[in-house]
């Protein structure tokens, strides 16, 4: 059999990351990039192996626009060889605890857990929806962010709440970015020469969504997020842990509807909220250089809120080899790392300032100060994770 070519669809809450994989080469024939979405400055871009590269701009596209623009692209460059296509899940619930043919049962899970995953499963939704109208013939494979987080140990998936509110309405607390915290776990293991069987980390995914991590001997036993995407550190546009006595007081003393209260935490707080401008860490890099008060509180902010999230993930782990940076501004952001990680001496942690410069656009490495313990940045690639699961579902 000739080697089969896949197309990952990764729908994020402002972002589609596309990549066809064929899987006797590791890289990508073609990826590419649709970000801003929603916004007058929606992009497409798309990167040959080749190194080619080109963009156009899609104002105010959605999810839906864009794939229905880079689907014809990618079967074009498949030859019209496509074997399947794998789709990124947010939120699977305690249905999925691995990756799994969609079929309208499927559709119909995935949409039932929409309402704890807002910013996510519909754009997902959307993605698969509009890919099953283009390939009808194709198998789609959905992966899901919550299916690493099952092997939590129940002293860390339980809110101290009464017992039937799990057993009954399963609030619990499931955890998000599994696919991305269970990749950048192995190549951290694979760099330091430790087997994934036998090794300890703290994960840092930081990208518009940020969660933290404890992985012991390959398998996640705590991490940040919670029933929903929203819980933990503050994100671009989310609060993460607020006191939950918010939602009364807003409701009591404002008058808030509960809509109101869910779309001020989703969507206006966290980075963008502190600083009254963006929830883009480029442009509030940019903003506190030029002293802008608000830009230089919310990078304060995000980066002590990691920072303890980190501290109390230590709690799961019987010892450190290492901590991850990873996401799109734990690989891009020497700033946000060096910021994070002097809140965290009490674990010896120090950077190399000349490494932690040099580990960006894709760039991996090693940027501590001394020996031990580790710090590295390992880019993401929650596209080859879901590629390999699809590919591993079909042989199956
Ligand atoms: N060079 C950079 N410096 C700082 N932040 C960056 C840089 N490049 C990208 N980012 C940030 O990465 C975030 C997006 O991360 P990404 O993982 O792509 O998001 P998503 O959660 O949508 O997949 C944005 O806040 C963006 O500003
Ligand atoms: C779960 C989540 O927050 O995802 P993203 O980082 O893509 O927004
Ligand atoms: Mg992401």
């Amino acid at each position: 059999m000739s080697a089969r070519n896949i197309l990952v669809v990764n729908c994020g809450s402002s972002s589609i990351k596309f990549a066809l994989i064929n899987e006797a080469h590791s890289q990508f024939p073609l990826s590419g990039l649709a970000e801003r979405l929603g916004t007058a400055d929606a992009v497409l871009h798309w990167q040959r192996s080749s190194g080619e590269k080109d963009s156009m701009l899609i104002p105010n596209a959605d999810h839906r626009a864009a794939l229905s623009q880079l689907l014809p692209m990618v079967n074009s460059v498949a030859g019209g060889q496509l074997h399947g296509i794998g789709h990124r899940v947010v939120h699977g619930g305690e249905f999925f605890t691995r990756a799994t043919l969609i079929d309208q049962k499927v559709l119909a899970a995935i949409d039932a857990t929409a309402p704890l995953a807002p910013l996510h499963n519909p754009a997902n939704l959307q993605g698969i929806q509009a890919a099953m109208k283009l390939f009808p013939n194709l198998p789609h494979v959905a992966v899901f962010d919550t299916a690493f987080h099952q092997t939590l140990p129940e002293h860390a998936f339980r809110y101290a709440l009464p017992d039937h509110l799990y057993r009954q309405h399963g609030v619990r607390r499931y955890g998000f970015h599994g696919t991305s915290h269970r990749f950048v776990s192995h190549r951290a293991a694979s760099m330091a020469n430790l087997a994934v069987g036998d090794s300890s980390w703290l994960s840092a995914h930081l990208g518009n969504g940020c969660s933290t991590c404890a992985i012991v001997n390959g398998q996640s036993r705590d991490t940040s997020m919670g029933l929903t995407p929203l819980e933990g550190v503050a994100m671009g546009t989310r609060s993460g842990d607020v006191d939950p006595n918010l939602h009364s007081h807003l409701a009591r003393a404002l008058g808030w509807r509960l809509e109101q209260i869910d779309r001020m935490l989703n969507n206006d707080s966290g980075v963008k909220g502190l600083s009254g401008l963006s929830n883009d860490m480029r442009t509030l890099e940019q903003a506190r250089e030029q002293g802008h008060v608000g830009a230089t509180l919310a990078i304060e902010v995000f980066c002590y809120r990691i920072a303890k999230s980190l501290a109390a993930m230590g709690c799961a782990l019987p010892q450190l080899d290492g901590l991850i940076f990873t996401g799109g501004i734990g690989e891009n952001s020497p700033l946000i790392r060096r910021k994070t990680v002097e809140h965290l001496r009490l674990f010896n942690l120090e950077l190399d300032s000349e490494a932690n410069a040099r580990c960006i656009r894709g760039v991996s490495g090693f940027i501590q100060a001394y020996g031990r313990p580790r710090v590295l940045v390992v880019p993401t690639n929650e596209e080859r994770q879901i590629a390999l699961d699809t590919l591993g579902l079909l042989d199956a």
